[in-house]
């Protein structure tokens, strides 16, 4: 697989593992490196007028250094604009020694009309924000709106958190690689990337394997093999049952999303837990989708027990404060002797259910560690995250991804950490970065939706990070797709065509 997430250091390990396993020096690297980002200048650009490749002291200026020599051979004009000469003896002092281009200095950067920027100052050893020259050249670049071509990462972006240091080059193409970086998918990172292109060094997959990555960008064929499909002697209760709590008369529209979501995955059944005072309401909407009451603890028992569900949904809608956490709580201690509920295999705890507890942290994710605890999966959005983990929340210096890690650690839980770039992070710490999203989800009751189909795969024995990330996949793709116009009463009937394409490939797994 290609999927896996590198961070710097990461990188810098694959370099030194391919120059010591084989044939290839690190001025080898660096050329498929150059010659990758050439190519992309031909095939993009053919008529520009003129390439302006800037280079910085590291490597990624030796990068800079083989793309305008290739360049300069091919004829095209070229200037090198430098920040400051390699290190004598590194790999990117002998990329230097073999261009022909004599450099110019950086503080003298200018570009005409019609002529290319190729941004080579800084990529993965980028350890202070953009100033003096290299910020000029930035701003140079993008008040003329000349393209830019970025060599690893856009200069000013962090590989490894996607933060923007100072100030940053916005690049139509990023050509990276081996395998991308964590900062080509973070906010604000990936809208400085432009397209992305995933280029060959010759840096095999048994090296990448070797540096057991546990971050990888959220593709089905991580998951693919345990998407579920349903037996040819499935009834509706083995495809999995999932009980979805509807808040009160006036906040019901969320459950029933989040319900529909989940039966739409898959799920054989689901039932709205109703309050007695929102039967009516929720009865008026509902045709496949059962309806229960569930005012106490004592209901909620009746129903596992009878009813055997597999996955519930708390929080959309529900209302925020003790009786959540009681009812949270309570289903937390499914697994527990002598408590009256079935097996659960897994719990969805979105927005209201996330709030309620942002006082008492504690006492949930104690429950959530207790052995045979059901399987925990929270959703919350940046403010929600807040709640329930403030010192991270506040903590600049990580990334999104750390900050996702460390909090499904803490929680023992599967932490999807919504956004634009949602990410999916294990206890163990296997995380997942979304990239397949739009800006058309941004809209209210998406994320009950969410909370559905995660229940829904859940409830059908997916596994709970495998089943969060297809939940964060598959609402992103579906939402992407439909495009203008996206309300979240689409989203369940919008699932249909991502689900069967889904269905069709899961066939094909050999094995599977
Ligand atoms: N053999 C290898 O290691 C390969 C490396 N490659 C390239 O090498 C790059 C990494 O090279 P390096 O580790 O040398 O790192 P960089 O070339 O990204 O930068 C390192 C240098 O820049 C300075 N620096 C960092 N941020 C600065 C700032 N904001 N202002 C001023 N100076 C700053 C550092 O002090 C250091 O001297 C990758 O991004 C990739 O482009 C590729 O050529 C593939 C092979
Ligand atoms: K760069």
């Amino acid at each position: 697989m290609s999927d896996e997430l590198l961070t710097s250091v990461e990188m810098g390990e694959a370099d030194r593992m391919a120059i010591a396993s084989g044939p290839v020096a690190g001025i080898g690297l660096m050329r498929r490196a150059g010659e990758a980002v050439a190519a992309e200048v031909f095939n993009r650009y053919p008529e520009a007028t003129h390439v302006h490749v800037l280079c910085g002291p590291g490597n990624n200026g030796g990068d800079g250094y083989v793309v305008a020599r290739i360049l300069a051979d091919s004829g095209v004009a070229t200037t090198i604009w430098a920040s400051a000469a390699p290190r004598p003896e590194s790999d990117a002092a002998l990329a230097a020694a073999e261009c022909p281009i004599a450099p110019r200095p950086l503080s003298g950067f200018e570009a005409g009309p019609g002529s290319i920027v190729v941004d080579a100052l800084y990529g993965a050893g980028l350890s202070k924000p953009l100033s003096g020259d290299a910020a000029r050249a930035a701003d140079i670049a993008s008040n003329r709106r000349l393209p830019v071509i970025a060599v690893d990462l856009p200069s000013g972006v962090s590989g490894d958190s996607g933060k923007v240091l100072g100030i940053a080059f916005t690049a139509a193409v990023t050509v990276t690689f081996a395998r991308k970086k964590p900062g080509h998918l973070l906010l604000p990172g990936r809208e400085r990337c432009g397209e992305i292109v995933l280029a060959d060094i010759g840096i095999g997959d048994d090296i990448i394997a070797r540096l057991r990555s546990r971050a990888f960008e959220n593709r089905p064929a991580r998951w693919l093999r345990d998407f579920p499909i349903p037996a040819v002697d499935a009834h509706k209760y083995k495809r999995g049952h999932v009980g979805v709590f509807s808040g009160g008369p006036s906040a019901t529209g969320a459950a029933r999303l989040s319900a529909l979501a989940a039966a739409r995955s898959g799920a054989g059944a689901v039932t709205v837990l109703s309050p007695g005072n929102a039967m009516q309401v929720n009865a008026a909407h509902l045709t496949s989708i059962m309806l229960r009451k569930a005012d106490d603890l004592a209901d909620i028992e009746e129903f596992a027990g009878e009813r055997r569900p597999s996955a519930f949904v708390l929080g959309p809608g529900f209302g925020v404060g003790e009786k959540t956490r009681t009812f949270g709580l309570a289903l937390l201690a499914a697994g527990q002797p002598r408590n009256a509920a079935a097996q659960v295999d897994g719990l969805v705890f979105d927005a209201d259910a996330i709030t309620s507890f942002r006082e008492a942290q504690d006492v949930l994710f104690e429950a959530a560690r207790r052995q045979n605890a059901p399987a925990l999966v929270m959703t919350p959005h940046e403010g929600e995250f807040a709640r329930l983990f403030p010192d991270m929340a506040g903590d600049d210096a990580s990334s999104k991804l750390d900050k996702a890690r460390a909090a499904a650690a803490r929680a023992n839980a599967i932490i999807v950490y919504k956004g634009a770039d949602t990410v999916i992070a294990a206890p163990d710490g296997r995380a997942a970065i979304n990239a397949n999203g739009a800006a058309w989800l941004a809209t209210a009751g998406s994320g009950d939706v969410l909370s559905g189909i995660s229940a829904g795969l859940m409830a059908q024995a997916m596994p709970a990070f495998e089943a969060a990330c297809a939940a964060v996949w598959i609402h992103a793709e579906a939402g992407s797709r439909f495009g203008p116009g996206l309300i979240a009463e689409d989203l369940p009937l919008a699932l249909v065509p991502v689900l069967r394409e889904l269905v069709e490939a899961r066939r094909k797994v050999p094995n599977g």
